[in-house]
């Protein structure tokens, strides 16, 4: 017989699971259905162990999704790995725990979303947090997520904020998550700090959901079934979803698409919303005329400079690459007994820095005048706008102890500088297959347009110049004895720079905005209630809702973006 739900959420991923749970608990006389195409996993190591993140990468647990040969990286494809696991992506990231600033999330609101903005989503993202610890920073304490700052640093670590605040850049220890996150600094990594175990959607989570949520694992959505409601006008209503199988599921009252930036576009598009072409071209009957779906692909694109380190100094390399060897297995059996062990340690060494702090701040403005000045995309003005407030974060470089380079590891411990441009001009696309459109062939067409464009080629150039001059600076440059990517003598004008870029580049693993939250006729896909234009009740609740890419990691915004639609869609019920 068909089953029947008040609410079915689509995507049992980061946003997707806090949003049930919330809706659980917000609406207790509510049948809600949860549907992930992954299994659970909760006794996953690999996902549990803070120090094994990375290594799900390339697994089952993995979509392994491709972009297509990108034409300014000479034709090389990136992956694209997101999580096909119950709570997505956030089982798999690497859980650097932050915010952008302010301005960045109030330009959402500037760009025609009433009610967003940083006041709405900081409350939210502190309602999903619960941090351990003391500092001056914002926090929420009763949330969820729960986090702390490493109590296990290695001491090369340590030489983080001695050597960057040698070239300038303002401590900014402890004050990083609240608006404000110009500065070098250590941040919280989402940690549960009874278990030193990640904390993620499914984890903490899930476990406070009501009985009223039913959780379907192993289970994709086709597509969503829209009719035309009675009446005026030509707005279509969510009365279900088709499964892979075939089976139908009815949902009395909303649909919601979880399904993340690469694939709710996609359940969309196969549910006859989006582009005319696209919809054609694979056969789609379409439904409604969306031209923003899959568009506005935003990722940030990042590169490695790497350090072999002096003999004699400790780094995470034997653990990452020497599973094996006894310094792992020892730590890892700490871990499992419940005593500190170096596998409690993520990523925690932090820059964000503005042109200014990099000292080119007038050719980098110039550079993006002189190429998208003249644009009438508001993505682009916002992105302009930016560039002239000195509290947006321009840059990232993260700081490991351990390689992290494009090249393959050949032995031996490292540092590694990781430098991002946390606002490229590319903005790219995501689409269905048009000779293969089912949505489990599991393979969109994903074209990012990495560094097509002048200004994000430069950006990514002088970002790791920068890293090198860190490098370079004392303390930090008496750990190390070779740069081994990209090689000092290799790369030293900036067409090198850039020509190593090309050739080194990778995702940071955060795509947004292919269902941006803007106007429609600014190419938006969702209005501020991230409800889908010409629909009465199907959402998208995830991050390809973000109109414009934060300076920040993103999972809090994803936590943050699932609260407020949760307490939307309890109000509105
Ligand atoms: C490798 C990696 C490292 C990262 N590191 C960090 C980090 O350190 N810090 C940080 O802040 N952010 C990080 N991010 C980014 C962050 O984790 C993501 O942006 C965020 O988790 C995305 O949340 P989401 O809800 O939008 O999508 P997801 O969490 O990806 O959820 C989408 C879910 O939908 C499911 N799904 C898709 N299609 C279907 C279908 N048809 N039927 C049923 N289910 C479906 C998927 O299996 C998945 O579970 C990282 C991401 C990756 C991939």
């Amino acid at each position: 017989k068909d089953e029947t739900y008040d609410y079915i959420i689509v995507g049992g991923g980061t946003a997707g699971t806090a949003l049930a749970t919330r809706l659980s608990q917000g609406l207790p006389k509510s049948k809600i259905l949860l549907i992930e195409a992954g299994p659970a996993a909760a006794d996953e190591l690999r996902i549990n162990v803070p120090g094994l993140r990375g290594s799900i990468l390339g697994t089952s647990y993995d979509w392994n999704f491709t972009t297509v040969p990108q034409t300014s990286l000479g034709g090389r494809s990136i992956d694209v790995n997101r999580g096909k696991v119950l709570g997505g992506s956030s089982a798999m990231n690497y859980l650097c725990y932050d915010r952008a600033s302010a301005p960045e999330y109030d330009a959402w609101r500037e760009l025609g979303n009433k009610g967003w903005g940083w006041d709405a989503m900081i409350e939210a993202m502190t309602k999903s947090e619960n941090f351990t610890g003391s500092d001056n920073d914002r926090h929420g304490f009763t949330g969820p997520i729960r986090n702390y700052y490493n109590r296990v640093v290695y001491p090369v670590i340590r030489l983080w904020q001695p050597t960057v605040s040698k070239l300038g850049i303002n401590v900014n220890d402890g004050n990083s998550m609240g608006g404000k996150p110009i500065g070098v600094m250590f941040q919280p990594t989402n940690i549960d700090e009874t278990r030193h175990t990640r904390s993620y959607s499914a984890s903490s989570y899930l476990p406070l959901a009501g009985r009223n949520l039913v959780v379907k694992t192993n289970t994709q959505v086709a597509k969503v079934n829209l009719v035309k409601r009675r009446g005026p006008g030509s707005v279509y209503q969510a009365t279900g979803v088709t499964l892979s199988s075939g089976e139908i599921i009815a949902a009395n009252k909303e649909v919601i698409l979880s399904a993340g930036s690469v694939q709710s576009p996609g359940l969309l598009e196969l549910s006859g919303v989006g582009q005319a072409a696209v919809l054609k071209a694979a056969g789609v009957n379409q439904l409604i005329d969306l031209p923003g779906v899959g568009e506005n692909y935003q990722d940030h694109i990042r590169v490695s400079n790497t350090y072999r380190l002096k003999e004699g100094i400790d780094s995470f390399d034997p653990l990452i690459f020497d599973s094996a060897g006894a310094n792992a297995t020892g730590e890892l059996a700490k871990w499992l007994n419940g005593e500190q062990s170096l596998y409690e340690y993520t990523t925690a060494a932090y820059g964000f820095m503005n042109w200014q702090q990099l000292g080119v701040d007038s050719q980098m403005k110039q550079l993006a005048r002189k190429t998208f000045g003249r644009s009438t995309n508001p993505i682009d003005a916002k992105k302009l706008q930016h560039l002239d407030n000195p509290i947006v974060p321009a840059v990232e470089i993260l700081y490991e102890a351990n390689f992290v380079g494009a090249f393959g590891y050949t032995g031996g411990k490292f540092i590694t500088l990781i430098s991002t441009v946390m606002h490229p001009f590319a903005r790219g696309s995501v689409h269905i297959d048009s000779q293969n459109p089912a949505a489990d062939n599991n393979k969109p067409v994903i074209d990012p347009g990495y560094m097509s464009n002048a200004y994000d080629i430069q950006a990514l150039v002088e970002a790791a110049k920068f890293a090198r001059r860190i490098a370079h600076t004392e303390p930090m440059r008496l750990a190390w004895e070779i740069e081994t990517e990209p090689g000092d003598e290799a790369v030293q004008t900036d067409e090198q720079w850039a020509d190593f870029a090309r050739k080194a580049m990778g995702s940071f693993y955060h795509p947004v905005g292919t269902c941006a939250m803007l106007p429609r006729g600014d190419g938006g896909v969702v209005d501020a209630n991230l409800r889908v234009y010409g629909t009465s009740n199907l959402r998208v609740v995830d991050n390809s809702i973000i109109p414009v890419i934060p300076s920040a990691h993103i999972q809090t915004a994803a936590y943050g973006i699932a609260e407020i639609a949760a307490a939307k869609i309890i109000a509105q019920a």
